[in-house]
């Protein structure tokens, strides 16, 4: 049979050993301690005394019991607690013997308790009894709802972490699921009284707690204190928020344990962000007035949208913005080429035109194109005629301006001759009609083909006491090549032998018809003395200036022709010019032909000051930098800088371009030159290393003498050919004989630039030989030694059995192996030899080029020195001119 020890006996019993060691002993049975063993039998009559006690004693111990219960809510919760406490140590059977034994003296307690319960419960009032059911009924409902809950938060957690690549609408479906869910989770509860919770773990612990420490507040019509919370952060069921998707959702499917705080310190930013923000000035938001787009848009490429924006009136970031919903990806200072530029052009609905960069210094072209944009301006207006009046000298021009003017200018002309030209206006019948005074003699026939080039309308004036001519014919070709009408006045009309019949007839053979005639041409018989139709002749100029229709946009900027220029002692350059196009204004700054400035004083042609002048208005400006020349065009610029280098630019060309047409006396041209300008003397410079070679050469040149012609030495010195001898050759078409010297850089590229040829010898006689061929027109072009490289000595070496090495640097140009060099020492050629060596590093070399080093030896001679040069020669054939 097998044993059963004490301890086992009392682990079924659920009684302490010691209890079960005292009873076995009362019972007679053999035991020492709990690890003694007992049979079957007496186990069972063990087991039996502990399940029947003795009833007498049972029933008296009950009845002292119930005597003594005072049944309260809060001894049941304790008991209950006790209870549960109990159960749960039930669960940890598996913990050290220690917690073992402690365990089993709980449990004989709380065996202890729960007969006590049973038999108090017995006596309870009927109402605790229901309380306690109740008690009972939502803890395990309340317990199965929020195990549901976490079961579903899990599950919805896992949904979302599991899935990052959902969708929005996804997620938000889901959140919205999880909620709906929670809305018939926390439905049920209400029915049994608590409010669904965040199903936290934490939450639940708080709710166990809550349930287990506060059985007074159970009440059904009492909200839980959790439930309370949940009210108030309107997570509950009654929420605001509730089944709507969103963060509070969230937090509530993730029962977030920080949920509190993190609420509360988000409320708190908002209203510290809320006050900052009242708190800040309020800035009134500036209405930004939308200028209207240009009609065009004119580009450059590289522009980027800042630029783009100043010219359409636009933010850059509205560019910006608009060239990225077109696909380009760009910021606003980022450079645009052209096809995103018009793109945005297109998108603003105008049209594009890209910026041809003009030559700023072609002020002619810049003339002629401002004078084209004002024929397609809408800004025109209608401008007064600018008339011209020709004629053979004395019929009468200045008289008739004269006459219009009401001056006497004849009175102070030299001779009484018309010296120069000049621009006045007239008033007719509230018309303005711009008189230019072309002057009569042939020796200003140049500038009267000029006047007719800004001239609407020539006045022809023939006397009709003295008919057609020579300059008559000259002013109607002049007027018909330059395509501008003609007015004929027939004047002195008064005079005794006055014919307008046959000076008609003359002009007609010129192709000038009088309407009478059936031709176009208007003609006036006047008479400037006596003023006769003098108004008639303004009223056909009139006339034939509306048949014109002559325009001129006033708005763009101005563009002029330079009538006469001259120096003013006290006031400068002064020059009187004829506003053609736009408007010309005091402070404009000017490119005036070659000259520059800006207009200081602007006077008309009455003498008086004046800010501006519109198209067909003559003023006199003073301001320019220089005079200027007659029928110089005038350009106004955006800016002094730009209308200084401009000029300054011209300036530059015009001097260049009249020293490239002077021609200079070279040898080569020698003899062609002395037989066209029938020369008695050939002008030379002389420059030689020594005195001696100076005199020498001198003395030798002086004694050349052919067909009468000689050789005038205008200059001979000492030394290296300086800028100095280039001015004075070419100042006196001179040519420049150097022996054993070079020119100065400076000097050889004056001399390139001036056209002065300079000569190099090293041997007397070929350069007398060369010379007197010259004159004979006999010098035919052979070879000629050509520097092909310069190279300055850095440093020697005397090398035993080799001589002096000279490692030199190439300035320009080359050195071969095959090279004569010259050795040049402070200007004057010291030796000239052939290449004996040419060394790279250790190795021969056929060339060393600029920028690079190397090192040569020069056939028999050893003296060269730090800072020589050396020219690298070759010979090279020179064609014949
Ligand atoms: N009788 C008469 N004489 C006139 C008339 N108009 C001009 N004269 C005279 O003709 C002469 C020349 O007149 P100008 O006006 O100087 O002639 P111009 O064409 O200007 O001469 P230049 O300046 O040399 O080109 C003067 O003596 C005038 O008095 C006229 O209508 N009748």
């Amino acid at each position: 049979m097998a044993k059963k020890r004490i301890y086992e006996i009392a682990k079924d019993l659920g009684i302490d050993n010691k209890d079960v060691v005292n009873k076995a002993k009362d019972l007679g049975f053999d035991v020492k301690n709990h690890m003694s063993s007992l049979e079957d039998s007496q186990v069972n009559q063990l087991k039996g005394s502990f399940r029947n006690p003795a009833p007498a004693k049972k029933q008296e111990k009950a009845a002292k019991k119930s005597s003594k219960i005072k049944i309260s809510v809060t001894s049941i919760r304790k008991n209950e607690k006790n209870h549960e406490d109990g159960k749960s140590n039930k669960n940890n059977r598996h913990n050290n013997n220690h917690r073992s034994n402690n365990r089993n003296r709980k449990e004989q307690d709380h065996s202890q308790q729960r007969s006590n319960r049973e038999q108090s419960t017995r006596t309870q009032k009927p109402a605790a009894q229901d309380l306690l059911k109740q008690l009972k009924q939502k803890q395990r409902v309340e317990e199965s709802t929020l195990n549901r809950q976490t079961e579903k938060a899990r599950e919805s957690y896992k949904n979302n972490t599991s899935k990052p690549q959902e969708t929005k609408e996804e997620t938000s479906a889901k959140k919205q699921e999880v909620v709906k869910v929670k809305k018939v989770e926390t439905s049920a509860p209400k029915v049994t009284g608590p409010k669904i919770i965040k199903p936290s773990p934490a939450r639940m612990k708080q709710n166990q707690t809550a349930t287990s420490e506060r059985p007074k507040a159970i009440d059904n019509n009492s909200v839980p204190e959790p439930a309370k919370e949940e009210k108030r952060r309107g997570n509950g069921h009654n929420s605001r928020n509730n089944g709507k998707p969103g963060r509070k959702g969230k937090n509530q499917a993730f029962g977030n344990n920080n949920n509190t705080y993190s609420k509360h310190q988000e409320k708190r930013k908002r209203k510290n962000k809320k006050r900052q923000y009242e708190q800040m000035p309020k800035k009134q938001p500036t209405q930004r007035k939308e200028r209207p787009l240009p009609e065009t848009l004119v580009y450059e490429v590289g522009m980027n949208a800042q630029d783009l924006g100043k010219i359409l009136h636009r933010e850059p970031a509205e560019i910006v913005k608009k060239l990225f919903m077109l696909g380009v990806m760009t910021n606003q200072n980022q450079s645009l080429d052209k096809d995103a530029i018009e793109l945005v052009a297109a998108e603003y609905g105008i049209n594009a035109e890209e910026k041809v960069h003009e030559d700023m210094s072609d002020i002619d072209n810049l003339y002629n194109k401002r004078m084209e944009a004002s024929k397609e301006s809408k800004h025109q207006i209608k401008r007064p005629p600018v008339v011209t009046i020709m004629g053979h000298v004395d019929h009468g021009k200045t008289t008739l301006l004269d006459r219009l003017r009401h001056t006497h200018v004849t009175d102070h002309e030299a001779g009484g001759i018309t010296q120069k030209i000049g621009a006045y206006q007239v008033r007719i019948d509230n018309h303005l009609i711009t008189f230019l005074d072309t002057p009569g003699h042939a020796a200003f026939s140049n500038m009267r083909e000029r006047g007719a080039e800004i001239t609407d309308i020539v006045v022809l004036v023939v006397a009709a006491d003295d008919g057609v001519m020579p300059q008559t014919i000259e002013a109607i070709d002049h007027a018909k090549s330059a395509k501008v009408p003609i007015i004929v006045a027939i004047n002195k009309m008064d005079a005794p032998g006055a014919n307008p019949q046959h000076v008609t007839e003359q002009l007609m053979k010129y192709n000038l018809i009088p309407e009478d005639y059936g031709g176009d041409t208007i003609f006036v018989n006047i008479s400037a003395k006596t003023g006769e139709n003098v108004d008639e002749l303004l009223q056909m100029i009139l006339l034939q200036a509306d048949v014109m229709e002559l325009k001129a946009d006033p708005k763009q900027k101005a563009i002029g022709t330079v009538i006469e220029a001259r120096l003013s002692r006290g006031r400068g350059p002064v020059a009187d010019l004829l506003v053609q196009q736009g408007t010309l204004h005091t402070g404009d700054p000017i490119v005036v032909g070659n000259r520059f400035g800006r207009v200081r004083v602007m006077t008309n042609d009455r003498g008086r000051q004046v800010e501006k002048a519109t198209p067909s208005m003559p003023v006199e400006i003073t301001g320019l930098n220089d005079v200027p020349e007659s029928a110089d065009k005038i350009v106004v610029f955006d800016d002094e800088k730009t209308a200084r280098s401009v000029g300054e630019q011209r300036a530059q060309q015009a001097l260049q371009q009249s020293r490239e047409n002077v021609t200079h006396v070279t040898l080569d041209n020698l003899f062609d030159t002395m037989k066209k300008e029938n020369m008695k003397e050939v002008d030379v410079v002389l420059k030689a290393d020594v005195q001696g070679s100076t005199e020498a050469l001198q003395q030798s040149l002086e004694k050349i003498e052919v067909e009468g012609v000689r050789v005038n030495i205008i200059h001979a010195g000492v030394g290296a050919v300086n800028e100095s001898d280039v001015t004075l050759a070419g100042a006196s078409n001179a040519f420049i004989i150097g022996f054993n010297v070079r020119p100065t850089a400076t000097a050889k590229s004056q001399a390139e630039a001036d056209g002065v040829d300079i000569r190099l010898y090293s041997i007397i006689y070929k350069a007398i030989d060369d010379v007197k061929a010259a004159m004979q027109g006999m010098l035919e072009p052979t070879y000629e030694d050509k520097v092909v490289g310069n190279l300055t000595v850095r440093e020697t070496w005397k090398v035993s059995k080799v001589g002096t090495i000279a490692g030199a640097f190439v300035d320009s140009g080359y050195i071969t192996r095959d090279s004569d060099v010259n050795l040049i020492r402070d200007g004057v050629v010291i030796y000239n030899g052939k290449v004996a060596s040419l060394k790279r590093f250790k190795d021969d070399a056929k060339i060393v080029k600029q920028g690079f080093d190397c090192g040569l030896t020069i056939e028999g001679y050893n003296d060269i020195k730090i800072g020589d040069e050396l020219e690298a020669v070759e010979q090279q054939e020179v064609k014949p001119n």
